[in-house]
């Protein structure tokens, strides 16, 4: 391990298919420390989720370069140092809560010990549920499920893609804080998307504003609110100043935003070609 958390490095990325291709990420160069917890922002269609696919190896990328933790994704993902929570829990409908949770540690072949399947049922609040199937939660216990499975084997990575994005508000900000709590608890390097601005300043130490067609960064906030967070901070002038700044870089980015997301070849070779780093700025917040 080299310490340097993970690195993208001019990275493109277009879909092809017969009828079109679509440049969904362009000349994408992002930095993320070890041990940070970074957030992508972004409307919908901007490339989070390819960025997160591709970190999770999940998705090849057409150039550039990727290092996790100085490794490839793929070795990453053989090596099993990376924890995954989907907008989708994806559970195991026919496996109780304890064994979903100890379903990583089974692949692993490494299981992960009784004691600590208790511990993180505890955590994610599902005292008494251990032995409730998916089927008999709500979609807010069946996502701590998927936040507890995510980091039962200890993960230096973390890779959360929108987890609690079908929640309502208050679920969602207490799933929140308790993600941070699990965060905080651990080392990992986590990194997770979502387009809710509170949500980002809320748990970010950096937010990472995207725009949409061609995916690109426009811009980064460092946000250094004290740790533990609790929901008062939302409803401070610091936060809402920093609130403020992420929507005004958010909208700089989509104001000339051409609808249509189709390129030709010719843009396309070239797009792959292009070596200059993401137009960025960059600030301190808070
Ligand atoms: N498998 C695919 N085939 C073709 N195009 C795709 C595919 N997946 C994503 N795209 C396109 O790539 C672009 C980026 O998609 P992506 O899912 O990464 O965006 P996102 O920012 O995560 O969006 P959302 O917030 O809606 O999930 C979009 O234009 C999308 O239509």
């Amino acid at each position: 391990m080299d310490g340097s958390g993970f690195t993208l490095t001019n990275l493109t990325k277009v879909y092809s298919s017969k009828k079109r291709d679509v440049l969904a990420l362009d000349d994408v160069s992002l930095a993320v420390p070890q041990g940070s917890f970074t957030v992508l922002l972004g409307p919908s269609g901007c490339g989070k989720s390819t960025i997160l696919r591709i970190l999770a190896d999940l998705e090849s990328y057409s150039a550039g370069e990727v290092s996790i933790h100085g490794e490839t994704p793929a070795a990453v993902r053989k090596a099993h140092r990376l924890g995954l929570a989907l907008q989708d829990p994806s559970l195991l409908p026919w496996r109780s809560v304890r064994d979903n949770i100890r379903l990583p540690g089974q692949v692993m072949r490494t299981p992960i010990p009784q004691d600590r399947v208790d511990d993180l049922i505890r955590l994610v609040g599902l005292e008494g549920f251990a032995d409730s199937r998916p089927s008999q939660l709500s979609g807010g216990m069946r996502q701590r499920v998927a936040i507890a499975r995510a980091i039962a084997t200890e993960p230096e990575i973390l890779l959360l893609d929108e987890p609690f994005g079908a929640l309502d508000e208050i679920t969602r900000q207490r799933m929140n804080e308790e993600l941070q709590k699990l965060w905080s608890a651990s080392s990992a390097t986590a990194l997770l998307v979502t387009h809710s601005i509170s949500e980002a300043a809320f748990l970010a130490d950096r937010v990472v504003v995207m725009s949409p067609r061609p995916g690109r960064i426009v811009g980064e906030i460092t946000i250094d609110f004290p740790r533990p967070r609790r929901r008062e901070l939302l409803s401070t002038g610091e936060f809402h100043a920093v609130c403020d700044q992420l929507s005004a870089m958010l909208h700089s980015g989509t104001e000339d935003d051409d609808p249509d997301d189709l390129v030709s070849d010719g843009e396309l070779a070239g797009a792959g070609a292009s070596a200059g780093p993401s137009a960025g700025a960059s600030g301190s917040a808070a």
